[in-house]
């Protein structure tokens, strides 16, 4: 079995398909709307077996069987003219399905039960396909920190980069054995003498809440009752699961506390917190700051903004962030981390940041290998509805996070899977605090398989087993890359699959690719009608 390679594998049933290598999607895809001619096989002169297997190592390679049911799916294609509908206006929603009438193809015909044979088919394989990855998500953390080119990659141990025993005795008891490449090179700096200030930047998944939780715990002196590392989050969810952190490094310091400036946490007037860490939100840290004083600024040490870019580049947070930035002594050590700066954030950052040292990734670097992206190309709202339904059997073998540009979309989607019968869990920004508090809880217990969010989840939620993101609406650059990150943490494989309703949302994708200067989608034409509404088109993997 051949292996690493990048080779796609096409396949597509009921009316025509498509082989052929990375890249050339994009022109297959900008002809949506116009006749096409497919060219079956081209640049393939492999058998199909060979072909599906070059696909990816040997674990994410289909079993035996499923590569025969690809054969034999592939040997029926044909080289066919095939027109493909524009993509429909946006419904409101209420009839996911609802085309009514016999079924028929992308070209209006009724389908024959040969087609129908043969969407069926592709559907399985797709579903296998899904399958056979998630089931293969072994975690290679031994390997991967051993390869000079992953972002596991250390040379030190632990105990070379010279921390506390205490600290070290956390770190063991967490589970890890190395430290990741960040962790490695952002210590030695941040816990030089004087501090230094840093801004970081690491792929998600690496490990930069550990680096940066080692040097507050470092710093901070336990027999002091009063706040002296101040940390801010986005999002509350990520303050808490932060502080869940800090709380189990930490545990070898039993005079050490920790206190969550978040909403719904509420002080009496005029108490002052003695615990040495606080963790919380902009907005709760400031009014804790400044106008509640329940925390004098002037004796914080350590100042670390997490997810550093979108504090800057989100105006509420920016302000929050400087205004709490500016009560700080002249000394306080700095310390910025995302998996992302854009370059205006990156050069904001550089200001307000007094002589920084620099951790960046080139902008290849950025993207994890170990994350295998898909899209699904669908014609209307009501086609990637129906895809999701169809492959939601498949993504609740592990647990996925389904991404909504807005609340309300997130909102429409939760109700519709539940009245299709699919058990799902919703988590957007308008719930409160505590219900959302409950919904992570239960998704990180894994009582709830699939949670269908908005980007408040895109940023720092490490849920271990989630071994499937989809993006049911296209994000921006730089979120695309934070939602992805939600699955393939520290090592672990994971499945990106991107649920495209139009050209424009095509055109979105490729420029994400673009600007990653990375080719992440490649083309996979599964099926033009994918189920009984003529739905799913396409599918493309690495
Ligand atoms: N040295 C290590 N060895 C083993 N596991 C580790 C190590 N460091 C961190 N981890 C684990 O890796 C996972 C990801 O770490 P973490 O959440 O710190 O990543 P991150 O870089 O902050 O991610 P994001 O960009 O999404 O915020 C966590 O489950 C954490 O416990």
């Amino acid at each position: 079995m051949r292996t690493g390679s990048s080779e796609a594998f096409v396949l597509r049933g009921g009316g025509g398909g498509y082989l052929g290598a990375p890249g050339r999607s994009s022109a297959l895809f900008s002809l949506a709307g116009r006749r096409r001619k497919w060219l079956l096989f081209q640049g393939l002169e492999v058998p199909v077996l060979e072909s599906c297997s070059t696909m990816a190592t040997d674990s994410w390679a289909l079993a035996v069987d499923e590569q025969e049911a690809a054969a034999e799916s592939l040997n029926k294609l044909q080289l066919k003219e095939d027109k493909v509908e524009a993509p429909k206006p946006e419904s409101n929603g209420t009839d996911p399905v609802g085309n009514g009438g016999a079924e028929k193809t992308e070209n209006g015909e009724e389908k024959s039960e040969e087609d129908d044979k043969e969407d069926k088919a592709a559907q399985s394989l797709l579903n296998k396909l899904i399958r056979n990855n998630l089931v293969n998500t072994t975690n290679q953390v031994e390997v991967l920190q051993r390869d000079p080119n992953s972002p596991l990659y250390s040379v030190k141990s632990f105990e070379e980069l010279r921390l506390k025993p205490q600290l070290l005795q956390g770190v063991y008891s967490m589970g890890f054995n190395r430290p990741s490449k960040i962790q490695e090179n952002a210590l030695p700096m941040m816990l030089a003498e004087p501090p230094q200030n840093l801004i970081a930047q690491s792929q998600s998944g690496t490990g930069k809440t550990a680096a940066f939780v080692l040097a507050m715990l470092s710093s901070v002196n336990p027999a002091n009752r009063y706040p002296q590392c101040l940390c801010l989050s986005p999002t509350y969810e990520l303050a808490l699961q932060t502080g869940k952190v800090i709380e189990q490094m930490g545990k070898f310091y039993p005079e050490l506390k920790l206190a969550y400036a978040v909403r719904g946490n509420k002080l009496e007037r005029g108490q002052k917190v003695a615990e040495q860490i606080v963790i919380g939100t902009p907005g709760t840290v400031l009014d804790w700051c400044s106008k509640l004083r329940f925390i004098d600024p002037k004796k914080i040490k350590v100042f670390v903004l997490d997810e550093a870019d979108v504090m800057i580049a989100t105006q509420g947070h920016q302000d929050q962030s400087i205004r709490i930035q500016r009560m700080l002594p002249r000394d306080c050590q700095m310390l910025l981390f995302s998996a992302t700066f854009e370059d205006s954030v990156w050069k904001f950052a550089q200001k307000v940041v007094p002589e920084p040292n620099i951790i960046k990734l080139k902008r290849e670097e950025e993207t994890l290998d170990t994350i295998k992206q898909y899209y699904v190309l669908c014609n209307s709202r009501e086609e990637k509805f129906q895809a999701l339904c169809n492959i939601y059997g498949s993504i609740t073998i592990a647990q996925a996070m389904i991404f909504c540009h807005t609340r309300k979309t997130a909102s429409w989607l939760a109700g519709e899977l539940s009245k299709e019968g699919h058990q799902v869990a919703l988590l957007s920004g308008e719930m409160m605090v505590e219900q959302r508090a409950a919904v992570i809880d239960r998704f990180r217990d894994g009582k709830e398989k699939v949670l269908v969010t908005t980007n408040v989840c895109a940023r720092g939620i490490d849920v271990e087993q989630v071994s499937v993101v989809i993006n049911y609406g296209n994000p921006d650059n730089e979120t695309y890359l934070h939602r992805i990150g939600r699955t393939g943490r520290f090592g672990k494989r994971g499945l990106a699959i991107n649920m495209v309703e139009s050209k424009h949302s095509m055109n979105i994708l490729r420029q994400i690719e673009q600007h990653f200067s990375k080719l992440f989608f490649s083309t996979v034409r599964v099926t033009p009608a994918f189920s009984t509404a003529g739905l799913v088109n396409g599918l493309t993997c690495l």
